[in-house]
């Protein structure tokens, strides 16, 4: 792979960089609530702007469908790279139309613009190669060379991951690099014990890493949204907590496999459970009560990790010597289920064990819940994409780096 050092030894002044950077931030509204993943590539977009590059940055925000909506706009995104950057940034109200084409036209060597959402382009995320293709055509007009850098994507087999590099001279972003580097260790050479806390809710993502972990860890610790899918597997009433229904039978086998391996596999033993999911516009107290895991009501939903599973993940983290944690405990973001996902950071940071966090939100709530964020050995920006590193699955956006 080539570098991005390698792009500025050779010089970039004049010439238009395509920055395909991971700008999806939580947002409440149109205020950013953790600007972690812009901070995170301000490196490589400074580095080339410095240089005199005209800088085109470009990212997705959520899951819009394929057609623009103002809820997942970049807008906020980019104004906040213009403050981090310490200069004007451009936003262009479309991804690859005429407002992008004249945004990047008026770029003075040196300058910065974001472009539009690029989930609002039903080809950037089709799975139909033609359609992907086209659009990727049209994004090579934006620009003459192209840097990876949006690392919390590169496990998308997206237009602007995948399609585009292989249209344009490309190049890794230090943000990539750094995670890369990182990531590999644990697969590489990594320190035992090895424990693995998982949580958030991207459920059906997750629950199909644990078929590969389950070779790697020697312990894993199931929290979040997915706990419950094993909960219902163990034969338990969830009542109306996340479920994955069709994976039951797959988180059956694991269960089984764990215990025929030896990889020891820690479920919740009590949870915090609410009668529906908390308003977190308002935080209005949502009054939750702790019940055993194999007593949950059926008009309840799990939304925490109780307080003797807090105790039990805690103490199931003291003798690590490398731990990597994704997804958080509970809807950390009400004050009310955030104890599950606290108790777990301050764990991780009584351990002496070296400490991975992945993931934007799990990054996002390290950091929103007061935690020193520089306290622990790597926050990756990648959830999904982490994990999908250490699964040794090739990811497409590092495959379409190569040279
Ligand atoms: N029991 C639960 N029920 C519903 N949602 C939950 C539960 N526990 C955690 N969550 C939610 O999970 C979300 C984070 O999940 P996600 O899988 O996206 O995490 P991540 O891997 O850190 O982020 P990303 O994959 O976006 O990088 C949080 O918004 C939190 O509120
Ligand atoms: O939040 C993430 O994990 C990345 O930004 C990728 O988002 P996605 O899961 O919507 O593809």
């Amino acid at each position: 792979m080539k570098t991005i050092d390698e792009l500025l030894a050779a010089g970039v002044t004049g010439t238009r960089v395509f920055v395909r950077a991971d700008l999806n931030v939580p947002l409440d509204g149109t205020r950013i609530t953790d600007d972690g993943r812009i901070r995170a590539v301000l490196p490589t977009v400074k580095a080339l702007a410095d240089a005199g590059a005209k800088v085109v940055v470009a990212s997705h925000l959520g899951r819009p469908k394929g057609a623009p909506d103002p809820a997942f706009s970049l807008a906020p995104a980019a104004a906040r790279l213009g403050e981090l950057l310490g200069t004007e940034v451009a936003f262009a109200t479309d991804t690859v139309g005429d407002s992008a084409l004249a945004t990047v036209d008026g770029l003075a060597d040196g300058g910065v613009a974001v472009v539009e959402n690029l989930r609002f382009n039903a080809g950037e995320t089709s799975k139909d190669d033609v359609e992907r293709g086209a659009f990727a055509d049209r994004l090579a007009e934006l620009a003459d060379v192209y840097v990876g850098d949006g690392f919390g994507a590169v496990h998308r087999k997206h237009a602007s991951v995948f399609d585009l590099p292989a249209r344009l001279p490309h190049y890794v972003g230090f943000l990539i690099a750094t995670e890369v580097g990182v990531l590999k260790k644990l697969t590489d050479d990594v320190q035992r014990p090895y424990v693995v806390a998982l949580g958030g809710a991207k459920v059906s993502d997750k629950l199909a890493v644990i078929d590969e972990l389950l070779k790697k860890a020697d312990r894993i610790l199931i929290g979040g949204g997915m706990a419950y899918t094993f909960l219902k597997a163990k034969g338990y009433e969830i009542g109306s907590s996340l479920l994955q229904e069709d994976q039951v039978p797959v988180v059956v086998e694991y269960i089984e496999r764990a215990e025929k391996t030896g990889v020891e596999l820690v479920l919740p033993v009590d949870a915090l459970v609410g009668a529906a999911f908390p308003d977190l516009k308002t935080k209005a107290p949502a009054n939750p009560t702790a019940v055993a895991a194999d007593a949950i009501p059926a008009d309840r939903m799990g939304l925490d990790i109780g307080p003797e599973s807090r105790k039990l993940y805690a103490s199931k983290l003291t003798d690590a010597a490398t731990v990597f944690w994704n997804g958080p405990m509970g809807v950390f973001e009400h004050p009310d289920y955030a104890e599950g996902t606290k108790a777990v950071a301050q764990a991780l940071l009584d351990s002496p064990a070296f400490t991975v966090v992945g993931g934007g939100d799990s990054a996002a709530a390290v950091r929103l819940l007061g935690f020193d964020e520089n306290a622990f050995g790597h926050i990756s920006t990648g959830g999904g994409a982490s994990l999908e590193y250490l699964e040794g699955k090739t990811l497409p956006g590092l495959a379409a780096l190569e040279d």
